[in-house]
């Protein structure tokens, strides 16, 4: 295994992983140096050191415990150099919780123009200003020790779905490779920095991918290459593989991850950690999550409607507007018509997830999954 020399390399240690009578659901608490926090957990997505529409005082109040800010993103603007001047991405942004920081370039990566992967890195064209931009494991690792988050992820490919196996094969045995040097370059104490395993939709190379990862000792897993537009049967049959190949007593992250329908499937098969932009996306556009599925809260049909979008939800949406109000701003392109229904689907979700600790802890998890997906796809 690659040790650090006297390097306190388990941050993100896991204890209590209290396991229900179900195959993997469990219950943990996520050791960083900004606290700790308890999962199955939701993570905001603040691409651009910041969750979209809210405060970091917001995000305390409905429960937040770690953000995701994208690397990609602020290597090219502000610059992480800039940020470390700042005195790091929690001064930055007045965040005193958590920070994971990924890539948030696989959309690039995967789906760019340009986008040329050799051994030594990716090259790809700047969204903000057509550069010609250039990023390898040490580049990667450098710009996130630079922003000081407590979690990094190691520099990988996301594979575009479908891809060949061939490809997806060489690709995978090169991030292996590239998380070996992400592992060389990262020497930052007080820093987790976890591995991401590939494999693309093959089981084999799943397997491979998180055996050959898992000899190289990372504190943390990160699951890529899923939720790329894959049916979700397949997403759930790679996670069935690869999971359980992956240390119990480390963390699981599937990375994009997702609606609550998904959520609930992966922490059955024991995933502790998600991210994903729809809940910040959606709403931006008038569509807030339920436990029922989505409410298009922007349709005529509320415009009477004076009933809170959700009345069993605690958000500051729900706990003193109706949908008519939130309807009238989203139509009169006020921001705090989107403010709102952001505020909403983050507390949903994180919300959602305390519910799913909570079910696993007093050990109904199973009845909890039932009852939610009868009324969710209904
Ligand atoms: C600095 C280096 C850290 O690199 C990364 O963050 N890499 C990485 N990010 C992903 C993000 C995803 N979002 C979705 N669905 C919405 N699927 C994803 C898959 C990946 C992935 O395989 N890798
Ligand atoms: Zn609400």
């Amino acid at each position: 295994t690659c040790a650090f020399a006297g390097q306190k390399k388990v941050l993100a240690a896991y204890e209590e992983a209290v396991k229900c009578g179900y195959s993997g659901a469990r219950a943990g608490r996520l050791h960083t140096p900004h606290g700790v926090f308890d999962t199955p957990m939701f993570m905001p997505v603040g691409t651009q050191a910041t969750v979209k529409a809210v405060s970091p005082r917001e995000l305390k109040e409905m429960g937040a415990q770690i953000i995701l800010s994208n690397t990609y993103h602020l290597y090219l603007r502000p610059g992480t150099e800039l940020v470390a001047e700042a005195g790091g991405l929690h001064r930055f942004m007045d965040w005193d919780g958590g920070i994971l920081t990924d890539s948030g370039g696989f959309q690039v990566f995967s789906l760019g123009p340009l986008r040329k992967i050799t051994e030594e890195g990716a090259a790809f064209r700047s969204h903000i200003d057509g550069s010609t931009q250039f990023l390898s494991p040490e580049i990667a690792i450098k710009a996130q020790m630079n922003l000081g988050a407590d979690i990094i992820m190691a520099f990988d490919e996301c594979i575009p779905y479908p891809a060949e196996y061939q490809y997806a094969k060489l690709s995978t045995e090169r991030t292996t490779r590239w998380a070996e040097r992400s592992q060389k370059a990262h020497t930052r104490s007080g820093q987790a920095l976890f591995a991401i395993v590939q494999g693309g939709m093959y089981q084999d190379l799943r397997r491979v991918s998180a055996n050959d990862l898992v000899s190289l000792d990372f504190p943390g897993y990160g699951i890529g290459g899923l939720s790329v537009g894959e049916p979700k049967p397949v997403m759930y049959e790679m996670l069935e593989q690869t999971v359980p190949l992956l240390p119990e007593n480390k963390p699981r992250y599937l990375m994009g991850v997702g609606t609550p329908d998904c959520l609930v499937e992966a922490v059955r098969y024991g995933i502790d950690m998600f991210d994903c932009v729809f809940p910040t996306r959606v709403a931006r556009n008038g569509t807030a999550m339920t436990k029922s599925g989505r409410l298009v809260v922007k349709n005529a049909a509320y415009a009477k409607d004076f009933l809170p979008i959700d009345e069993n939800c605690g958000c500051y949406a729900c706990q003193n507007f109706s949908r008519a109000y939130i309807r009238h701003l989203l139509k009169a392109d006020e921001i705090f018509g989107l403010r709102l229904t952001t505020i909403h689907n983050l507390y949903f979700l994180l919300d959602f997830t305390k519910k799913m600790r909570q079910a696993i802890l007093e050990d109904r998890f199973l009845s909890f999954r039932e009852e939610f997906l009868a009324q969710y796809c209904k």
